[in-house]
């Protein structure tokens, strides 16, 4: 209860002060200031949800013959680590601080050195709300830093949100001290349309599938499957509601899409475009370098929002991982096929099925090789339910009750009542 009253604090105080938060958080990352805000509000709703738990965490009492008994007691692990990626920095480090500090651990938390500052701010709220000196620390750097934190001896448990080939190393180093980890990697995930869905709700989905933080979205929907019938329609609205994002300034109040994190990602995301018109896509809209009016934004990284299509399963837009704003169209025909194709990558982190035939829905989501798959919605955040992935983009959960069993572990206890039998 304790533990409870302190996290519930520390989510009043986020609450209260989320406007500050927000903005430097936009600063941080170049979010807009209208999803700053939706982050804010994700971060402290898990503050409230595991000091909801805090207090009901327990072990199992069981009956054994002759009058003995066995019980299990939910136990910290000790001191975790937390390494954050650059695109949800504050939300990233609320979700493992919270269930972490729920179980009783301590935590330390190196966020991005491309996004350094607003995680402070965590710490300064955790401290004013009754967090004990040393219980929430954070440490700047970068994979030097990452690396001896996984390899201190001291450190019980290894929390990762990055990339896949950071969190290979991850594990290897966390494999030499027997810690168990929480991976929560990249992903390429499907988006699965079919024709009798609602339309709007489907263009809407699409942009949330695909849109949100500069297209920087490790469980963005990106691999847009639409069945022929509604294709052209589909393509259509979707391109006109793209062409509209208003992108500029992410600390104006009417912006939607903010600068790329850095020139050398930029960079990059454009180079996947050039790459996907190479090999046969064609660009319906963006793709390229956004100069805003204002004078003084016309060096920063953005870019316009881009949708491809005459894509195929082959192409490198469709097998990679962007993390930037490009929606790759495909169309299908029926739903097995569409089943193989969405499935034939070796990521799993997300996938959403639009559809007004709820036996399919259901039906589907069954045979998807994913962690957290949407119906009819795509890219909301209940931090009720749990969230991680299958395949490359990892294992363990953020989020829910189930995250408790990943910061604690189980002790038991086994008590005789009569005496002991010996064989000597
Ligand atoms: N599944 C998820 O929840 C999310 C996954 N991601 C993934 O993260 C990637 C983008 O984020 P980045 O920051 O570029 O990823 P990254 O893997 O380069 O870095 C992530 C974090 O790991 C640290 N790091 C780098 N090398 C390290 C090492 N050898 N040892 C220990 N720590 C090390 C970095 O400093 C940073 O804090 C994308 O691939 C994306 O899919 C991003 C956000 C959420
Ligand atoms: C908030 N949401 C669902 C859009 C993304 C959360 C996972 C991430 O850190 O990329």
């Amino acid at each position: 209860m304790e533990r409870c009253r302190i996290l519930l604090e520390a989510a009043r105080i986020i609450r209260e002060r989320k406007d500050e938060i927000a903005t430097m958080e936009t600063i941080n990352n170049g979010k807009s200031i209208f999803e700053a805000r939706w982050d804010i509000d994700t971060s402290w709703q898990c503050l409230e949800y595991y000091a909801g738990l805090a207090g009901s965490m327990a072990g199992e009492y069981i009956q054994l013959p002759g009058g003995s008994f066995g019980y299990t007691r939910r136990e910290p692990l000790g001191v975790c680590v937390g390494i954050g990626a650059w695109n949800y920095p504050f939300q990233i480090a609320c979700w493992k601080s919270a269930p972490a500090l729920a179980c009783g651990n301590a935590m330390v938390f190196k966020p991005s050195p491309f996004t350094p500052a607003s995680v402070l701010l965590l710490a300064e709220i955790y401290t004013e709300a009754g967090v004990p000196p040393g219980l929430f620390n954070v440490v700047q750097g970068g994979a030097a830093t990452g690396q001896l934190l996984c390899q201190h001896p001291d450190v019980a448990k290894v929390s990762f949100t990055g990339s896949v080939p950071t969190g290979m190393k991850i594990m290897e180093m966390a494999a030499k001290g027997i810690k168990p980890v929480t991976l929560e990697l990249g992903g390429k995930s499907p988006l699965i349309i079919f024709s009798d869905c609602d339309l709007e709700n489907v263009v809407k989905g699409a942009m949330m599938a695909n849109f949100l933080t500069q297209g920087e979205v490790c469980c963005n929907g990106t691999r847009v499957f639409v069945q022929r019938e509604i294709l052209d329609e589909f393509t259509r609205e979707v391109v006109k509601r793209t062409q509209k994002i208003k992108i500029g300034d992410p600390l104006l109040e009417d912006t939607r899409m903010g600068p790329l994190i850095n020139r050398p990602h930029l960079e990059r995301v454009l180079g996947f475009v050039k790459l996907a018109k190479e090999q046969g896509a064609k660009v319906l809209c963006g793709g390229d370098i956004h100069v805003p009016e204002d004078p003084k934004l016309k060096d920063g990284y953005y870019m316009r929002p881009c949708v491809l299509t005459n894509c195929r399963d082959d192409m490198t837009c469709v097998k990679e991982e962007i993390f930037g704003p490009v929606m790759s169209i495909l169309p299908f025909d029926t739903e097995a096929e569409v089943l193989e194709r969405a499935n034939d990558t070796s990521f799993g982190l997300a996938a959403g099925v639009f559809t007004r035939d709820i036996q399919r829905a259901h039906r589907v989501v069954a045979k998807l090789q994913a962690g957290m798959c949407f119906i009819n919605n795509y890219n909301v955040s209940p931090v009720e339910l749990p969230f991680g992935g299958y395949k490359k983009s990892g294992f363990g959960r953020e989020n829910g009750r189930v995250a408790i069993e990943y910061y604690s572990q189980l002790k038991t206890v086994c008590v005789e009542m009569g005496d002991v039998e010996s064989v000597f």
